[in-house]
């Protein structure tokens, strides 16, 4: 039998001592008390870095003949930061410059920091600018931005591999840089108003999983939403939870988003409904659509001639909604929707014409098909990557994650 290989040294940070042991494959971080008494462990994931050498702290703190070789193969050397000034009330580029950035210099990773001074600037430069030597695009801001540098990554992923991006007969090609994200955005529920729309769905395979089979992998977890917006949805497995939210009055919905911070079950009210799904389409109903729903509760539809369900014509149409837009002239679809809800907090009288958007963000399109790509990319993110997350899932549903 081989001896086993056991290093041990101290580190104090602040007033607190902590104990480096690496016994055979695993390496333990453990914070001791002053008769050397293990308080707690910590995973050698949560530890941003390690240096060595000559560390003097007064007047100013400076360390000589450091090497931060710590940070690995896993971790990324060189980042490309892009900042909203404008997004989160303002607060995007003082969260990154107070939190985030000293972190990333105590662990050794250089960054190139571009503030935006315009909307899309993040995707073209994403698109158009050469991109070497980064491990990963790090996006600070709300919805808007991190979805101009997921459509930046993907297009330059595919425009490089030579796929057309929006051809649905293409499998797109995973990209190689992965996206962090430090939120700083705004999440606008109340002041929506409600309008008719058609949701279709490809529903995923039932007998592989479903969103209601009590399973977790954590997807989405965050202090306001600790076991996510769905609770069993999958990662990266190649489906997505569609969660239909009824009409209903704001109360009912304001309701539904507290469930999210308990663990009573968000989906057992009245009007609310889950599907797990690869693929949902999102439209405006004609007059006669509208009108034979309302004879027959039912309509018919395809997403790519497969089997669909048209599930709904829900006047609060779940995450999609129309919004005012002060302009008159260019979108007269809310003349063929029935039955216009007002919210009653904040709507006072319905508006003359509206545009599309999507968790605030305008959509320049009536017709939305969401297609769930698996496994596209890669976000710096506690869990995803972790083996031991995705074993628990494997092992309580044997999913691919
Ligand atoms: N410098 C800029 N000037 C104007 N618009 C910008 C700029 N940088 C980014 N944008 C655009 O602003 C929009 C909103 O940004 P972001 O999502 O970061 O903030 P937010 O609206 O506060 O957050 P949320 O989308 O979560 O409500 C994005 O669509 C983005 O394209």
């Amino acid at each position: 039998m081989e001896p086993e290989l056991r290093l041990e040294s101290s580190l104090w940070v602040g007033n607190k001592r902590y104990r480096a042991v690496l016994t055979g494959w695993h390496f333990n971080w453990t914070e001791v008390d002053k008769k050397n008494r293990e308080k707690k462990t910590i995973p050698v994931a949560e530890v941003v870095g390690v240096e060595e050498g000559r560390i003097d702290v007064l007047p100013r703190k400076s360390v000589e003949d450091t090497d931060k070789d710590f940070t690995g193969p896993l971790r990324p050397h060189r980042l490309l930061v892009f900042i909203n000034p404008f997004g989160g009330k303002k607060k995007g580029r003082q969260t990154y410059h107070s939190l985030v950035a000293p972190l990333f210099e105590l662990a050794g990773i250089s960054s190139h920091v571009i503030v935006t001074e315009r909307a899309n600037q993040a995707r073209d430069h994403l698109l158009k600018k050469d991109l070497t030597g980064f491990d990963g695009v790090v996006c600070v801001g709300g919805d808007g931005m991190f979805s101009e540098i997921l459509h930046g990554l993907i297009g330059r992923t595919q425009q490089e591999a030579g796929l057309c991006e929006n051809d649905p007969a293409v499998t797109l090609q995973p990209c190689p840089l992965h996206i962090g994200i430090i939120p700083a955005g705004t999440k606008v529920y109340l002041c929506n108003r409600s309008y008719a729309g058609i949701v279709q769905y490809l529903p995923a395979d039932p007998v592989l999983s479903s969103p209601r089979d009590r399973t977790r992998c954590l997807s989405g977890s965050c202090p306001k939403s600790p076991l996510g917006l769905s609770p069993s949805a999958h990662l990266a497995d190649g489906t997505g939870d569609l969660i239909l939210v009824w009409d209903t009055h704001p109360l009912g919905f304001l309701k539904f988003l507290y469930r999210h911070t308990s663990t009573q079950d968000q989906f057992d009210l009245p009007f609310v409904e889950v599907h797990r799904v690869k693929a949902v389409r999102f439209s405006l109903p004609s007059g006669k659509e509208v009108e034979a729903y309302e004879e027959t509760g039912a309509m018919s539809g395809g997403i790519d001639e497969e089997r669909v369900y048209v599930e709904t014509v829900s006047r609060n149409g779940s995450q999609q909604q129309l919004t005012e837009r002060g302009t008159e002239g260019e979108v007269t679809n809310e003349q063929k929707t029935a039955d216009l809800f007002l919210c009653g907090l904040c709507c006072s009288k319905a508006p003359a014409v509206s545009v599309w958007n999507c968790d605030g963000e305008i959509l320049p399109f009536t017709e939305i098909l969401c297609r769930i790509h698996g496994q596209l990319i890669r976000l710096y993110a506690r869990g995803i990557e972790d083996g031991a997350v995705v074993d628990n899932c494997n092992e309580e549903n044997d999913l691919n994650v």
